[in-house]
């Protein structure tokens, strides 16, 4: 692997990446960094958790110009948190050379947003739905845009964005710098390709399975009602360092967040209805550790990263072989080694199947977590955590107690006994959960074509295109409904209720296919389509 010197890059830059610990460069840096340089239009496919980010953001902070007073890098993402943390990763790469980026995103309030865009800033990194919303305001242009990046380009036109992103890189000049990025790529993305980049050079590390190398994969069969006792074993017997667990709707991850709660572990949701305040909240508390297990929908699927996500666990399985890629990529990132559970339901099996043979990777099975392997995991973590206090020294204030309890008390049975409580054991606690509706595989899923390795019916473009019409001709009204609307008669429709969801955005829009992750109805899925990709769209060829 090529180290950062060897690229040529601006010494504030390399100074940033040294800071940031990077040492070598990821092969997809490796391989996009120079022809970014160079000025190509590109798509950039790698595994999750590869530095896809900074494959991007290196050369761009790297040709910014810290003297232009104006927008001229325009980067897109899905959701909030994601571009909330790409601003991150842009903002240390770009430290030293005194780049100036803000994040741009709905939920947030509008007036702090204009307030911060007067400083300036050269790189804007947004979501669609509130950069539209600036545009129409005209407190963001673009007529000195030179470079646009859109990241997770895949899971934007999946959730209907492509209108809004036509609508914005409309304004934006034609001789730019465009650039995708995404773990995958399905076929659809050609048209974007097309229609926004020039000449692109496709650039791609897959190697041979899809999803990332350093996750262990296994699944469990089982009925919906034991999917609660399940996931408690499960955690027990693998004491997490940090686990995020994804449920299928909304309702489902508060559901299953005060569950767990009620058991004892520190756990809480994050989906598109809560509100700006309450999804920082619970992102903070899950990046500083205060808790250890993050339930979420699809919302918190892609690009997140978090070091410590030892542990993803699908308590529903994911609707489409993409989703299940991006929702284990939470771990086993950056070369650490992670490990994914699914729950599969018997009729669900070949939706699994469909899945892996997508993924072209096998998922173990492996058997219900006994209560026994739950007592056992449990136990070692608690002697884990008793032996850290004693490392840390923070027992000081017991010791004279502890002196008196063992001159009457056996010292085995004083432990276990301690042991006991600490385990907090709340195992008796009634627990029911709202049944969810099994995924179902469409019937013509195996229409296996000339190549012998696609996979087309239910997950070719036929079906596929028409799902994405319905959705896209619902969004061209939904704007009205739009609570932080305030700029009526725009000419876009005003589609930021698919901003992933806030109450502001979400509560009243029409949003027709339930994509945006932020509706109100507690029973509906953060993404409710069909599966419809094809095998091909996630491997390379
Ligand atoms: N060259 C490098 N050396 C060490 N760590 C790196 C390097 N490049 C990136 N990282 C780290 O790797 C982690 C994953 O990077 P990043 O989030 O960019 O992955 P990604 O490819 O975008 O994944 P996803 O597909 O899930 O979005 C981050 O914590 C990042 O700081
Ligand atoms: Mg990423």
């Amino acid at each position: 692997m090529k180290t950062f010197q060897e690229f040529g890059l601006d010494a504030s830059v390399l100074r940033a990446i040294t800071e940031m610990g990077f040492e070598e460069s990821t092969p997809i840096q490796e391989k996009t960094i120079p022809l970014a340089m160079e000025g190509r239009d590109l798509i950039g496919q790698a595994q999750t958790g590869t530095g896809k980010t900074a494959a991007f953001g290196i050369p761009l902070v790297n040709k910014i110009n810290v003297k232009e007073e104006r927008i001229s890098a325009l980067i897109m993402c899905p959701t909030r948190e994601l571009a909330i943390q790409v601003a991150e990763e842009v903002e240390k790469l770009g430290r030293f050379k005194g780049i100036r980026s803000l994040p741009i995103y709905g939920g947030q309030d509008i007036v702090k947003q204009i307030r911060a865009l007067k400083k300036k800033p050269q790189i804007i990194i947004g979501t669609p739905g509130r950069l539209l919303d600036h545009i129409n305001r005209k407190t963001i242009k673009l007529d000195d845009v030179q470079t646009v990046i859109l990241d997770e380009a895949d899971e934007m036109l999946d959730m209907g964005f492509m209108d809004d992103i036509q609508s914005i890189l409309k304004l934006v000049p034609t001789e730019r710098h465009t650039m995708l990025f995404s773990a995958t790529m399905p076929t659809n993305i050609q048209k974007l390709a097309q229609q926004f980049l020039t000449n692109p050079e496709h650039v791609s590390v897959i190697p041979k399975h899809v999803s990332a190398p350093l996750i262990e994969q296994a699944y469990i069969e089982l009925h919906e009602k034991q999917k609660f006792e399940a996931l408690s074993r499960l955690i027990d017997m693998e004491a997490p360092d940090l686990a995020i667990i994804f449920g299928r709707t909304k309702r489902r991850v508060d559901e299953l967040a005060e569950a767990l709660q009620k058991r004892g572990y520190a756990a809480e949701g994050l989906h598109g209805d809560l509100s700006q305040n309450q999804r920082d909240n619970v992102m903070r508390k899950f990046r500083d550790g205060s808790i250890d297990v993050l339930v979420a929908t699809d919302v918190a699927a892609r690009g997140l990263d978090v070091s410590g996500v030892t542990h993803v666990i699908n308590f529903d399985l994911p609707q489409d072989p993409e989703s299940y890629v991006h929702r284990i990529g939470r771990t086993g990132r950056a070369g650490k080694e992670g490990t994914a559970w699914t729950f599969v339901t018997p009729r669900e099996m070949d939706h699994l199947h469909f899945i892996e043979k997508v993924t072209r990777h096998k998922i173990n099975k492996k058997p219900l977590p006994s209560i026994a392997e739950a007592v056992e995991g449990k136990q070692k973590m608690t002697a884990e955590r008793i032996l850290d206090m004693l490392q840390k020294e923070e027992h000081q204030e017991f010791k004279g107690l502890a002196i008196q309890l063992l001159e009457q008390y056996d010292s085995v049975n004083l432990l276990a006994a301690a042991m006991k409580l600490l385990t907090g054991d709340k195992k008796d606690l009634n627990i029911e959960l709202t049944p969810e509706d099994p995924i179902r595989a469409r019937k013509k899923k195996f229409d296996v074509r000339s190549s012998g390795r696609r996979v087309g019916g239910g997950y070719g473009s036929g079906s596929g295109s028409s799902d994405r019409r319905q959705g896209g001709g619902g969004y061209g009204g939904s704007g009205s409904g739009s609570g932080n609307s305030s700029s009526g008669g725009s000419r876009y429709p005003r589609k930021d209720s698919r901003d992933y969801g806030s109450n502001r955005e979400g509560g009243s829009s029409s949003t027709s296919r339930n994509r945006e992750y932020g509706s109100n109805n507690s029973g509906n899925r953060d993404r409710s389509r069909a599966p419809r990709k094809s095998e091909d769209t996630l491997v390379n060829k």
